[in-house]
């Protein structure tokens, strides 16, 4: 009996599951977990291409400032961010920035805030079949450093907070229970989304560099919750996200 080495599966090809070939993406790429917001980025950019839509991963190429840009929807949770990861720097992607919508569980953030990650909490299933318990979630250096200064200057310029710390990556958004948001808010984490960890786990191991920037969608603590209609304010946090995120591509040469 033969086994596959997956290593070695869609090396310089159109690949499997995003649908996208070499020479089609640039170096970098900003990963919402929405196909939908995919052209919301594309709205910064000139020159776009969109390249593929398969499944929950939609990927757009254009340029900003003159620098080529790519968006990819890595759809939600740990599973097909993995995927959606592995595949584009496949073929050639070597910074990988995920733009998020994300739940505060301190208080005083609010809908619309901008959330940086300096690292994440791997509550997912997914980053356990590729590391072992105590592997850390980290984001690049450079590349949070340059979100955080983004995040702080258009987050002064909307009248938002710009937030940098620790947050969670879950694997099941219903089961989130009030005992979990509680030990995560005593334990200082800022936030939770469902993407970081497996995005921050598969850049460290194939030697590229990620980052997030989030927009807070509710607050899981002091009440305030997309859930009851503070869409406004998340759409304005998402357009000042992309904005940071384009920025940092810019000013790193990413
Ligand atoms: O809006 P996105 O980027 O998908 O992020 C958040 O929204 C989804 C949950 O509602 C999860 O994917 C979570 O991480
Ligand atoms: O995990 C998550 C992500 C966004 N919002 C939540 O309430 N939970």
């Amino acid at each position: 009996m033969s086994t596959v080495d997956k290593s070695a599966v869609g090396l310089g090809e159109r690949q499997y599951h995003i649908g996208v070939a070499p020479g089609e993406v640039s170096t970098v790429a900003l990963l919402p977990g929405d196909p939908f917001r995919v052209p919301l980025v594309a709205e910064f950019l000139t020159d776009v291409q969109e390249v593929a839509h398969r499944r929950e991963h939609r990927t757009m190429t254009g340029l900003y400032k003159g620098r080529r840009i790519t968006a990819t929807s890595t759809g939600m949770s740990c599973p097909s961010t993995a995927i959606a990861a592995e595949e584009l720097i496949r073929v050639g992607v070597t910074s990988l920035i995920r733009i998020g919508s994300s739940a505060a569980v301190q208080p005083g953030i609010a809908p619309g805030d901008l959330l940086v990650s300096e690292g994440t909490l791997r509550n997912d299933g997914t980053t356990a079949a590729y590391v072992h318990p105590g592997y850390p979630a980290v984001p690049d250096l450079p590349i949070t450093m340059e979100l955080e200064r983004q995040a702080a200057r258009i987050a002064e310029r909307e009248g938002v907070r710009a937030v940098n710390g620790l947050n969670a990556s879950d694997d099941a958004f219903y089961a989130e229970g009030p005992e979990w948001i509680e030990r995560l808010r005593r334990e200082g984490i800022l936030n939770i989304e469902m993407e970081s960890s497996a995005l921050y786990v598969v850049a460290r191991l194939r030697g590229v560099r990620a980052g997030m920037i989030c927009a807070c969608s509710s607050n899981l603590v002091d009440g305030a919750s997309l859930y009851s209609g503070t869409k406004d304010a998340l759409q304005a946090g998402w357009a000042a996200s992309i904005e940071a995120a384009l920025e940092t591509a810019v000013a790193l040469e990413l």
